[in-house]
């Protein structure tokens, strides 16, 4: 049976992404580490799911394992179901290099990085670029490709664009770079949008306006968005669900309301205190003790448990907790949440 090209049966109807147990174990000199360890989550159609967490946690290398972007020395498995065209295709079983992922990135799916000069080539101008993927996906004539370019930057709101098109990365402001970045990732109007910390090298206000315009073109062009940050901040401006996830496993999955109403594990509440405590305190900035772990030879315990401040040694150092189902749309994996707590919510 060719399992790459499944029936809609495979995906759930309004699903545009459908991530299983993805697992990314890279092999070291001192061994295998495990960065992402059975992730599983689900985007809908114009949907956008937060996936938020500290510095290392995993959440780059789970959005590079959906594309194939990885290093080669990343082992994935699992699977990523990918709805396109009326079909849905399992992306995993596809080489990194295969042409079938070259056409889908890009033009089913495009991914915006958070530094925008990395992500440009200093050599070539900014228009080029952006009609690189044009040329690529859409049409091969060039003077058409830089028309449909053109026609995105200033939609993107970098003025004078037909100017810009032929100037390079060094003559554009960071703000207007990001915009240019996200002109070349939606040129091609894609399904799926993964935006890896799109703002965190812009200043506040900038940064505002580059999330506004990011919403304004999910509506305009009907795009679901993998929002990826260490940020709760702008998580709930944007985000329509949160996975938040620690030590390359997702220990709470919930819309973003019931994420900030009801946050039920220590390591999302110490997130959100961190975020809502600033300015409270007078004595010093809320923050969660110690840092992620490197995830290599874990013991079976909770990966928490280390940092944690309602951690409870009998079951905690037992067994890693499963993600639970606690209400219709909130899933936790800690053995210590509070009963009454979920009481409240299933009524
Ligand atoms: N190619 C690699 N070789 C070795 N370790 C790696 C490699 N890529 C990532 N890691 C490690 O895997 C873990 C997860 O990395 P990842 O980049 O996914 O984290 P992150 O949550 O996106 O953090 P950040 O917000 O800082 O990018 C980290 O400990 C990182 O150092």
């Amino acid at each position: 049976m060719n399992n790459r090209i499944d029936s809609m049966s495979n995906i759930e109807n309004t699903n545009i992404l459908e991530v299983k147990d993805l697992e990314v174990k890279i092999k070291l000199d001192e061994g295998i580490l495990t960065p992402v360890r059975g992730v599983s989550f689900n985007i809908k159609e114009q949907e956008t799911l937060g996936l938020v967490g500290e510095s290392g946690c995993g959440k780059s290398l789970t959005s590079k394992a959906i594309l194939g972007i990885n290093n080669k020395n990343c082992i994935r498995s699992g699977s990523v179901m990918f709805k396109m065209d009326n079909r849905c295709i399992n992306l995993l079983e596809y080489k990194r290099k295969s042409k079938e992922l070259r056409k889908i990135r890009g033009k089913k799916i495009s991914m915006i990085f958070q530094e925008p000069m990395t992500s440009f080539s200093p050599l070539y101008t900014v228009g080029n670029q952006i009609s690189e993927a044009v040329r690529l996906h859409i049409t091969k004539n060039k003077k058409e490709a830089e028309k449909i370019s053109i026609k995105m930057m200033t939609r993107v709101g970098i003025a004078d664009a037909s100017k810009r098109f032929n100037q390079y990365p060094h003559e554009f402001s960071g703000g207007m770079l990001q915009r240019a970045l996200i002109a070349m990732s939606l040129v091609c109007n894609p399904k799926l949008l993964i935006a890896d910390e799109p703002t965190t090298a812009l200043d506040v206000t900038i940064q505002a306006q580059i999330l506004e315009l990011m919403k304004e073109l999910q509506k305009e062009f009907k795009m679901s968005i993998l929002y990826i940050t260490h940020d709760l901040g702008t998580v709930a401006k944007m985000c329509d669900k949160v996975a938040v996830m620690y030590l390359g496993r997702i220990v709470e999955y919930a819309s973003v309301y019931e994420i900030f109403k009801n946050p039920m594990h220590p390591y999302t509440r110490g997130l959100i205190g961190s975020v809502h405590n600033i300015g409270a305190s007078k004595e010093k900035l809320f923050s969660i003790e110690g840092t992620v772990p490197l995830a290599m030879n874990l013991p079976d315990r909770c990966s928490f448990y280390d940092r944690c401040t309602s951690r409870d040694d009998k079951k905690c150092l037992a067994k890693e907790p499963c993600l639970t189902q606690v209400s219709e749309d909130h899933y936790v994996a800690c053995y210590n949440i509070d009963n009454n707590k979920i009481n409240d919510i299933n009524k």
